[in-house]
């Protein structure tokens, strides 16, 4: 029965079968059961252990064969196109969530049954740009599902990314708001340059700083190493000096994230998630914490340290001018004051759950987005030499590429990270959102409350309605040339399938730092140095083991843990030639 009361989410979903709720439903067959059992007049205290099991097995087979006939048959979502067995049973999806390849699945389903499916019973996703407004829009009666909870750690404060009542998550992401000003970006671009030229640096010393091609490195590896410095010192206030060479204890820390998001995605998506939450408090925490990988448990103490010292750090400097202050992210998130009261907006539980969230939100975000553009941009030297010559023709020298109109108004650079960005989502499977009570509408259809809706960006994004020739990279395809067919139209609605940073009151707060870390990376990068795919390297992309949807090797290639895990591409850079 607890397993059940567990599997009860949203009564509304499951709402009733021939008039008698699906809770009152189980209980009467229960009754039945034992009924059945008086009748033929056996006593429990005369059954044996066999006999007992073989009776739990029985009872678990009727409770998973009426639950699954209710899922397919008399569930409110039954009508809802989909795969048989996820309609029956939320294993399948679980099961690709498992392997990585959850959205390689929804994009063959959403192939086979149109703009919307039902991928397990209580789920129903689209690919349209009416339901993503639908959807994920500030007037959409929706929450963040209880996925994200399955994120949060017994004991910590739960973070603006994590909160899912609507009403909490909006004070949370006022305060949030008001760390990522254009002042608070202008000032974080200046810690960016300064990684972005040592990265530089230590490429070209590893080359010996000749013109000839260095010896090929997964670019994966070099971006994240750039990134993760940099936001844990922007974060923290400490660079993780991963792109150093030589070793230090934190060198792991990117593999460390991609090996704990791999370990708790699962539980994410876990079909179960309630039971999981309840269990939580109850000593299911303290066991997964005894089974964390290794690396994640020796980050976790780095972040401790690195706060606690960042947080000593700006009591000290309190009393300091502003100007002489360090201004990173962390800084505003203590400057922050409550709108309504004026007081500080963040103690320190909060400092330390929010800059630790950062680096999680916003590193792996932009080294996968980097990953994806330069796969695309080696693997097509004529876009590539075209980035390169707008590049190198605005600016005079690299000191010119900072944060400002001029890097912005680099009209090619930014149409190539839009498109490598489409290609490669950050997160390829939906986010999940949870209809509240009333329940919401998509494309004109009513879904009850309870019901988990959303779009998959890596489907919505390879759309062929929308793009045509959805898999090519081809930038052209965001900058206004009527003559070659691209219209005001043609953009807005490849814009409207295309959203990267979400949109709506729960999108990503550090967008335009992203952006100004993108231009920066790629524009000082591409002015200093040459950068061609190692020859013969089809590192990242598909290959014909992998099966279907990731046969491609000019496709990009990506494991679905909540955010994009990736490999590749395989690189060689050398000093500038021309
Ligand atoms: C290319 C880079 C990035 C992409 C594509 C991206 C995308 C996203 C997306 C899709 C979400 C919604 C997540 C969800 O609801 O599950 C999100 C949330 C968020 N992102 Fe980003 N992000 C990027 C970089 C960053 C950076 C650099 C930061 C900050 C340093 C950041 C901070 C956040 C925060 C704080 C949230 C939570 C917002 C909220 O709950 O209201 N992101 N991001």
């Amino acid at each position: 029965m607890v397993s059940y009361y567990f599997t009860i989410k949203y009564p509304d979903v499951r709402s009733n079968v021939l008039g008698l709720s699906h809770k009152l439903w189980l209980l009467t067959l229960h009754f039945v059961l034992l009924h059945l059992s008086a009748m033929f007049d056996v006593s429990f205290d005369s059954i044996r252990l066999s006999e007992w099991l073989a009776l739990s097995f029985a009872l678990c087979f009727v409770l998973i064969f009426t639950n699954s006939i209710y899922n397919l048959y008399f569930h409110p979502l039954s009508g809802v196109p989909g795969p048989f067995w996820g309609r029956m049973s939320p294993i399948p999806s679980w099961y690709y969530a498992c392997r990585g390849d959850r959205h390689i699945w929804l994009w063959k389903q959403f192939q086979r049954y149109g703009k919307k499916i039902r991928p397990d019973p209580n789920t129903v996703l689209f690919c349209d740009s009416q339901a993503y407004s639908d959807i994920y829009s500030a007037r959409s009666n929706v929450r963040r599902s209880r996925f994200y909870e399955a994120f949060q750690e017994q004991g910590r404060v739960a973070t603006t990314l994590m909160t899912i009542d609507v009403a909490e998550h909006a004070v949370k992401r006022k305060r949030l708001n008001a760390c990522f000003t254009e002042k608070s970006v202008r000032a974080a671009s200046d810690f960016i340059v300064k990684h972005v030229d040592r990265w530089i640096d230590i490429i070209l010393e590893e080359n010996k700083d000749t013109t000839e091609w260095s010896s090929p490195v997964d670019f994966t590896e070099k971006v994240d190493a750039l990134i993760f410095d940099i936001m844990g010192d922007l974060s923290f206030g400490r660079s993780f000096d991963i792109k150093e060479p030589g070793e230090n204890p934190v060198k792991r820390t990117p593999h460390s994230i991609a090996a704990y998001l791999r370990f708790v995605y699962p539980m994410l998506r876990f079909p179960y998630l309630n039971l999981l939450l309840w269990l939580k408090p109850r000593g299911i925490d303290q066991f997964l914490s005894l089974i964390v990988p290794p690396d994640a448990q020796r980050y976790s103490q780095f972040v401790d340290d690195c706060v606690a010292n960042r947080i000593a750090l700006q009591k000290e400097q309190s009393t300091k001018p502003e100007a002489e202050r360090r201004q990173d992210i962390f800084y505003f998130l203590a400057e922050a004051r409550d709108p309504d009261t004026g007081l500080p907006a963040y103690d320190d539980s909060e400092l330390w759950a929010e800059s630790s969230m950062l680096i999680v939100a916003g590193s792996d975000t932009t080294a996968v987005s980097l990953s994806g553009i330069f796969f695309y941009l080696t693997g097509d030297p004529q876009r590539y030499q075209k980035l390169v010559d707008e590049i190198r023709s605005t600016f005079g020298s690299v000191e010119e590429i900072i944060h400002g109109p001029k890097l912005s108004g680099c009209t090619y650079l930014r149409a190539c990270v839009d498109e490598g960005m489409r290609l490669t989502p950050t997160g390829p499977s939906e986010l999940p959102r949870e209809v509240l009570p009333g329940g919401l509408r998509v494309m004109g259809e009513y879904y009850p409350s309870g019901t988990i809706v959303g779009t998959s960006p890596w489907v919505s994004c390879r759309s062929q309605e929308v793009f045509g020739d959805a898999e090519s990279f081809r930038p052209e395809r965001w900058i206004l040339n009527e003559s070659a067919g691209v219209t005001k139209d043609s953009i807005a609605r490849g814009k409207a399938a295309f959203r990267p940073f979400l949109s709506g009151p729960t999108n990503c707060a550090g967008q335009n730092l992203a952006i100004a870390e993108m231009l920066i990376t790629i524009a000082r990068t591409l002015y200093r140095l040459d950068v061609r795919r190692a020859p013969g390297s089809t590192l990242g992309g598909g290959s014909p083991e992998l099966g279907w949807g990731q046969n491609d090797k000019n496709q990009f290639q990506l494991v679905d843990a909540y955010i994009s895990l990736r490999q590749g591409p395989e690189v060689q850079f050398r000093k500038r030639m021309s």
